[in-house]
């Protein structure tokens, strides 16, 4: 055999040889094999740990830093569920059409918002609506949204004058304020013509979903282990919360279909319309690659309000905890305001303001409104992961066996606060590490900041670039104007019920401030 017949032939079996190991089979592990911690019962599993812990994350974040990123814990009735806040693993699902709600969130959403909402919609049905109502969306569309937002942030000034010395509970100011917004940018009407039924109602619902107990929580596991049939008739059940959840399609459906209709009018008399996001929507039904209909856009009513109203009211509120927190770091955002600003919000340009946009990354980081968020496999899957973690039998793996009805939780908050991303002290809430290089780059997963407090993938929030303009404004109006500190005598806790809110040391959704007024 020649020098060369040689070499090809060792060549030829090095490669035979790699191919081999790269396609051997693999020992994947189901999710009852990965380790975590133990249940303190068999009822409740780890969940009231979870969810109802007096400061949120007390255990979840112990956990994470015991058994990494990727951990199982029990829930209810003895199920297992995948902690999650592996990057990889979390581009994965979020990306991935074989994960979805679960059948008692899909319900709860169906119910809430309607069948039409776009986060309810799947696949190509949900790609042509998302795509359709994307131009209402987009950094241009939005920066048209400002003069609402500034004149609904001096409103808040307003009250903030009339507020005495006590002081004041920003969670109804700021929810309050930011339903403002959406009612005037989205439906073009102030917030009053949406009805005071419909006002009421949606204060009643967000008063019931500001607090979660340990009958709910069970309540959430039984009802999704009934035929899917059964659950969707619990609507029509005499309570308190359904008969809130019936008025409010009711209502949302009346005045989304009032605006279509008046805009669809308007638009045929060739009237000139405000500009407001329905406006925008309903003059693009029939252009060319738009396949929007009437009844696609009322139907996002219920969805627009809620997802636009809270989020953003409480990730402002807990900013302006942080100011309270720290009158350092509020002197200097305060500099930095009054240099960009002066008094006149026309001309400021917002993104080009490092403090103030370094302290909102960090808000959302430490805040995220969603910070647990559920999904199910639809199908068996296997499960990248960007290292290895430990099995039950202390064995590494690199994947994991993902089961059809298997259920995962998407651990935003705990991604926030992975060391190899964001930083040695992860924990602490320092805007700093956004200006000095200690965010690491890393995987692109969310559409902001590589955070994932709007999600990520093609369900990633619709509506972030006008929560980020709203909170830059806002900020800039209050923190520029006001100074804000934490009454002596009073405590501010972090509690998880729908969103993550701030509440008083009894529990119930609260954040007393002491304000003055500066100018
Ligand atoms: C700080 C403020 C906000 C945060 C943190 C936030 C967060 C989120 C998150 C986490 C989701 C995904 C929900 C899930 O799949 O479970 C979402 C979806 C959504 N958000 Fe936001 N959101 C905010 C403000 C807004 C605003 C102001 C609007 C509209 C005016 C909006 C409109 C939407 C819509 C339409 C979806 C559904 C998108 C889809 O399923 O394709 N959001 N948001």
């Amino acid at each position: 055999m020649s020098y060369t017949t040689a070499f090809s032939a060792l060549s030829a079996a090095a490669a035979a040889l790699v191919l081999l190991w790269i396609s051997r089979p693999r020992r994947t592990y189901g999710i009852g094999n990965i380790a975590g911690p133990p249940s303190p019962s068999w009822i409740f599993g780890n969940m009231l740990q979870l969810l109802r812990s007096p400061q949120y994350g007390e255990c979840e974040f112990e956990w994470r830093k015991m058994y990494g990123p990727i951990y199982r814990i029990k829930g209810c009735l003895g199920q297992n569920r995948l902690m999650v806040s592996d990057p990889i693993a979390l581009q994965y699902i979020l990306n991935s059409p074989s994960f979805f709600f679960s059948t008692t969130l899909q319900a709860m959403l169906l119910w809430l918002l309607g069948p039409r909402s776009v986060i309810l919609r799947t696949g190509d049905d949900h790609r042509r609506l998302r795509a359709s109502l994307n131009p209402a969306f987009t950094a241009s569309a939005v920066r048209r949204y400002k003069p609402v937002f500034v004149k609904v942030a001096r409103s808040i000034t307003e009250q903030l004058n009339n507020s005495g010395t006590l002081p004041v509970d920003m969670c109804p100011l700021l929810s309050d304020a930011t339903l403002k917004s959406v009612s005037e940018v989205v439906f073009g009407c102030p917030v009053e013509d949406l009805g005071a039924d419909f006002i009421e109602n949606n204060t009643q619902i967000l008063h019931l979903s500001s607090s979660q107990s340990a009958g709910q929580i069970l309540f959430d596991t039984v009802a999704g282990r009934l035929p899917r049939w059964i659950l969707h008739q619990a609507i029509h059940l005499p309570t308190k919360t359904f008969g809130a959840l019936r008025a409010q399609l009711k209502f949302a459906d009346r005045e989304g279909w009032r605006i279509v209709r008046e805009r669809t009018e308007a638009a045929k008399l060739g009237l000139e319309t405000e500009g407001d996001l329905y406006s925008v929507l309903v003059n693009s039904v029939g252009s060319d690659g738009i396949s929007l209909s009437e009844e696609d856009i009322a139907g996002q009513t219920s969805l627009i309000m809620t997802a636009g109203q809270d989020t953003a009211g409480n990730t402002l509120t807990f900013a302006l905890i942080e100011l309270a927190k720290n009158p350092q770091l509020q002197d200097s955002l305060r500099a930095e305001i009054h240099a960009a600003l002066g008094n006149d919000h026309e001309n400021i340009g917002y993104d080009s303001m490092p403090l103030l946009n370094a302290f909102i990354k960090e808000v959302l980081r430490v805040y995220p409104a969603e910070p647990l968020s559920e999904r199910v496999a639809s199908e068996d899957v296997v499960l990248p992961l960007s290292g290895s973690i430990a099995t039950t039998a202390g064995k590494q793996i690199n994947q994991i066996l993902i089961r059809k009805g298997d259920i995962l939780t998407i651990a935003v908050a705990s991604y926030q606060r992975m060391e190899t991303r964001w930083g040695d002290d992860a924990n602490t809430f320092r805007p700093g590490r956004w200006l000095d290089g200690t965010v690491q780059r890393g995987e692109a997963i969310g559409p902001y900041a590589n955070l994932l407090s709007f999600h990520g993938g093609p369900h990633s929030c619709l509506g972030w670039r006008f929560a980020i303009l709203e909170i830059q404004v806002f900020l800039c109006e209050l923190v520029g104007k006001f100074s804000f500190s934490l009454p002596a005598d009073h405590s501010i806790e972090v509690r998880v019920a729908t969103t993550l809110i701030p509440t008083d040391s009894q529990g119930k959704k609260c954040a007393l401030l002491s304000v003055k007024h500066i100018l």
